[in-house]
């Protein structure tokens, strides 16, 4: 029996879909729900309501509303350190160089439009979560469609990018 799947909540920011939905999939995770949306300034804010006052505060918002963003719940028994590792690190400047493979590596433009976001920790996971998705419930998640998942009862959706049980 395969390791128990845990959840992450990973943002495709406006810059990059294609690619990185390949990646996903290339990398084993099961994408859970899948939701396109293009946040209000007021939502922006909210969502990255910890980062108020940095110098890079105002450009990250006008960033995160300048286009649709594709946000999902991706599961993996390693879910939140592999999302992390194939994003590489923030600054795509020097992680260009530093790790050219990762996804901000190849497609970051700046250190603030670096592509990606994904959550730092299950708590941060979970609360991220409830923000895109309210409706979603772990518990219930964890009962009836992880198990499901783990033996490899489904099957890739492309046209909502999710991974429906047989
Ligand atoms: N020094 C910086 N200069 C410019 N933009 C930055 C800088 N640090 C962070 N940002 C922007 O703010 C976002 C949130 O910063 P945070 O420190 O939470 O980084 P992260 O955890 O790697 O990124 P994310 O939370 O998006 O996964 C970054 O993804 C980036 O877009």
């Amino acid at each position: 029996m395969k390791n128990i799947l845990k959840i992450t909540l990973a943002i495709l920011k406006p810059d990059v879909v294609k690619e990185i939905r390949h990646r996903i999939l290339k990398a084993g995770f099961y994408v859970v729900q899948s939701r396109s949306v293009n946040l209000s300034h007021q939502q922006v804010e909210d969502f990255y309501s910890e980062h108020a006052g940095r110098f890079f505060h105002q450009r990250l918002v006008t960033f995160m509303k300048s286009g649709p963003i594709h946000v999902h719940i991706l599961a993996h028994p390693e879910a939140i350190q592999l999302w992390r590792q194939i994003m590489g690190p923030t600054k795509s400047f020097s992680t260009q160089f530093e790790f050219p493979d990762t996804i901000r590596g190849s497609y970051g433009l700046t250190d603030t439009r670096n592509c990606t976001h994904g959550s730092d920790s299950f708590s941060s996971a979970l609360r991220e979560i409830k923000y895109f998705f309210p409706n979603f419930s772990y518990e219930e998640w964890s009962e009836k469609h992880e198990p499901l998942l783990r033996k490899g009862e489904c099957i890739i959706d492309y046209s909502t990018f999710t991974h429906k049980i047989k």
